[in-house]
């Protein structure tokens, strides 16, 4: 009998610029205790977790059996008790991390033995974009690129001296609604300058010129001009993390939380700042998660 533990990271997309490209593990974690047994069965021991009725409907699920047909296998039964804290449809990865924990389980399951190259494969074709999957997956911040024959392809950053502090609101955006607001085409000269700009805001990052980082973060032309409206306190959060120092300040994934680069240590200090500014809305000062997806073994396989 199979027992073992799935935990995934929360994740924050896009740093800005890096549209689709960029993205970092948060230390909000999804998590999956599994045993096997007859029978299916979910269990929820969170709140965040969104209500269902049969097993059959749950998201989990279904990637789960998507993932073992696509290798031409029946899912074993089992139990899952899914526990979280990652606030749903708030810009924090909660559907990347949910998809990468079916994946996962089928791999378990079914022992697909998928690499990670497969399980970046899956997620991006159930998300339609690379950045969630890739950070929760290998931790860390990830940059990643989908080519023409529609492979991914990623690269992990080193860590840096950065903190983050973000400012999650008391109401949900869907990702698929946050991205109906983007033009469809852009001109050349749009979109030169927008990749000039992403460019540089990863340039000065890994030089460790966070300043530089920052302005071009909030410099995006990709997705922030036109999602700005939508999300609660946009100029204002931004405004107000300036003022104790934050880098840059930008839309975590598609909204409508908002994420702050700031310098090492001083995390803590400006989410307090920010919290007596901001009532109605969770403000804390995470850390980047390094180590992406984990399974613990409880049994031996
Ligand atoms: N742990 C989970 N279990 C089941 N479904 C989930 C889970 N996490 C997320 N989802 C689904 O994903 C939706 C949110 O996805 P999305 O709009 O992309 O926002 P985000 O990924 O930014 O949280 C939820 O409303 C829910 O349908
Ligand atoms: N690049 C995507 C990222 C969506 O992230 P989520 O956490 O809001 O699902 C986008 O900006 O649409």
């Amino acid at each position: 009998m199979k027992q073992f533990d799935i935990t995934i990271p929360a994740s924050s997309a896009n740093m800005g610029p890096g549209f689709d490209s960029a993205g970092l593990a948060l230390n909000r974690f999804l998590t999956l205790h599994v045993t096997e047994q007859d029978n299916w069965e979910i269990e929820h021991h969170s709140h965040l977790l969104p209500s269902f009725t049969n097993y059959h409907d749950h998201f989990i699920y279904q990637i789960a059996k998507q993932t073992a047909q696509r290798h031409q296998k029946a899912l074993p039964g089992c139990k899952v008790i899914v526990d979280s804290g990652i606030p749903l449809a708030r810009g924090l990865g909660s559907s990347a991390s949910a998809a990468l924990a079916g994946i996962e389980l089928a791999n378990q399951l079914c022992g697909l033995g998928l690499t990670s190259e497969q399980k970046l494969e899956y997620g991006t074709d159930i998300e339609g974009h690379p950045d969630n999957v890739a950070s929760a997956l290998f931790g860390g911040i990830v940059v990643t690129a989908t080519t023409q024959n529609n492979k991914v392809e990623y690269v992990q950053i080193p860590t840096l001296d950065l903190d983050v502090v973000v400012y999650i609101p008391n109401v949900e955006l869907k990702t698929e609604t946050a991205r109906q607001l983007l033009p469809s085409n852009l001109t050349r000269k749009s979109a030169t300058t927008a990749s000039a700009i992403s460019n540089l805001m990863l340039a000065s990052l890994l030089s460790g010129n966070f300043h530089l980082a920052g302005k071009m973060m909030e410099s995006d032309l990709f997705h922030e001009p036109y999602r700005a409206d939508l999300i609660p306190n946009y100029h204002s959060i931004k405004q107000e993390a300036k003022k104790v120092n934050a880098y840059g300040t930008v839309i975590s994934g598609a909204g409508p939380t908002m994420i702050s680069f700031v310098p090492k240590g001083e995390g803590t200090m400006i989410s307090k700042h920010m919290t007596a500014k901001l009532s109605d809305y969770e403000v804390v000062a995470l850390k980047i998660d390094q180590n992406g997806l984990q399974i613990n073994q409880i049994t031996p396989v």
